[in-house]
């Protein structure tokens, strides 16, 4: 009987880097069009910002020192020059003794240091009446004081966020170059197989890893160009992949990865002449997972027992190909849990929290079985060194979400 020999969760993921070829295509596109795209390039400011020292409050621009000392008791009286505009360029001058009206947002006249609210203010004639003493910068903001031209804003790589649109808004870039989203192809090979929609025969199991692998994608926001469910036959699997391969940078086969007779995920990779790097990983669930490359696309091999996809999904896939962060938590691990030395584990747990404590609770499950996922809130990894972790550890925890 052959068996597969299995690399470190490590090694895997260093062997798929070093042979990562970035092809992936450049294209520009409006910025209200780029939400959630890699940017493909560095975007430094051409501009101050703000571009001219503005207001940030409806009231009277002022030179602090003349109302050094100004009380409702005491008011100081200033010379009104005039009202600023908002949208238009305030050429006015303040000198000592005089103020000038200004909306929130508009300029300040040349001169001015600081900007009294106008619940602080009275109107006498021609004169307004100070009725608080301020300190110079006070209800300002200063020309470049958030951004300065040549400020390096964003860098290649980074995921545009709605944080990222606001901050390129401001600076009034209106395009971006973006790289194309990852494709993806899902094949899920089984005679037990059956698409949702279908009635279940006895023996027969309802397709569960097309539509998770879809929706992990999804959430990582990469794109999927096809799916397809096939049959436990080499030539099908074998054609099915070709055509997979034509449209997407990598291609998920579930099931057959492993060594059973039936098991065609290796001999079909290299019908169509592709390179396995990687058989087997120290992974538990996951063990069984295949990793090759065809020209400079990818295809993985995932186990078909849908927790161990799933794994092999989160610890390999989403990392490296969609560059996905998970959201981790740090919590108190309530019961002692067991590894299997050699190989790294993952395990289903479920957070609660006591004395505004995070307290996390393993759960019983089989990669087999797909409930835990959703009963549980996330995972810890006990690390391939590792017997297992005690309970009352300090233990982090990767959120589902
Ligand atoms: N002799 C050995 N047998 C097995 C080994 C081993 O080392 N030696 N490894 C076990 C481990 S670990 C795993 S994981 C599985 C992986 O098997 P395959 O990748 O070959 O997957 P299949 O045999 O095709 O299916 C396994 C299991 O998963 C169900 N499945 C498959 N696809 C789907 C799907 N799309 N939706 C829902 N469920 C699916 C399938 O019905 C089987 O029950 O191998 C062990 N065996
Ligand atoms: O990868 Mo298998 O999942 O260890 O059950």
């Amino acid at each position: 009987m052959r068996f597969f020999k299995t690399v470190s969760l490590k090694e895997a993921i260093d062997s798929i880097v070093s042979k990562l070829d970035k092809e992936l295509k450049i294209e520009e596109v409006l910025l209200e069009d780029s939400l959630n795209k890699i940017i493909a390039e560095n975007i430094v400011s051409n501009i101050d910002l703000p571009s001219f020292d503005r207001s940030t409050v409806d009231g009277y621009a002022v030179k602090a020192k003349d109302i050094c000392g100004a009380s409702e008791f005491s008011p100081i009286p200033l010379k009104n020059i005039g009202n600023g505009k908002m949208g238009e360029e305030n050429v006015n001058r303040i000198d000592l003794g005089q103020c000038m009206y200004i909306p929130t947002g508009g300029m300040l006249p040349i001169g001015a240091d600081a900007m009294v609210m106008i619940e602080d203010c009275e109107t006498l004639r021609e004169e307004i009446l100070i009725n608080k003493g301020i300190a110079q910068l006070s209800n300002i903001i200063i020309k470049g004081s958030e951004i300065k031209k040549d400020d390096l804003l964003v860098k290649v790589g980074e995921r545009i966020t709605s944080s990222h649109i606001g901050v390129l808004s401001s600076i009034g870039i209106s395009k971006v170059k973006v790289y194309e989203k990852i494709k993806f192809s899902i094949i899920s090979t089984g005679d037990e197989i059956v698409e949702l929609g279908k009635e279940l025969k006895i023996g027969e199991v309802y397709d569960i890893n097309t539509n998770i692998f879809r929706a992990l994608i999804e959430e990582g926001l990469g794109e999927i160009t096809s799916t397809f469910l096939v049959k436990d036959d080499l030539s099908i699997l074998s054609s099915t992949l070709k055509k997979a391969l034509e449209i997407a940078h990598v291609v998920l086969i579930s099931g057959g990865s492993s060594v059973g007779v039936r098991d065609f995920t290796e001999k079909a990779i290299e019908d169509i002449g592709g390179n396995i790097f990687v058989h087997g990983i120290s992974l538990k669930p996951g063990k069984p997972t295949i990793i090759a490359k065809y020209k400079n696309k990818f295809i993985f091999g995932m186990p078909g027992h849908p927790q161990s996809g799933v794994n092999v999904f989160k610890a390999l896939v989403e990392p490296i190909f969609l560059n996905k962060k998970r959201v981790k938590v740090y919590g108190e691990l309530k019961e002692n849990i067991y590894g299997d030395p050699g190989k790294t584990c993952f395990i289903n747990v479920k957070l609660k929290t006591e004395d505004q404590k995070v307290q996390v609770y393993p759960l019983v499950s089989k990669s087999s079985m797909i409930r835990p996922i959703l009963d549980g809130d996330g995972y810890i990894i006990i690390p391939e060194h590792k017997e297992g972790l005690y309970k009352g550890e300090l233990v982090e925890v990767v959120l589902n979400v």
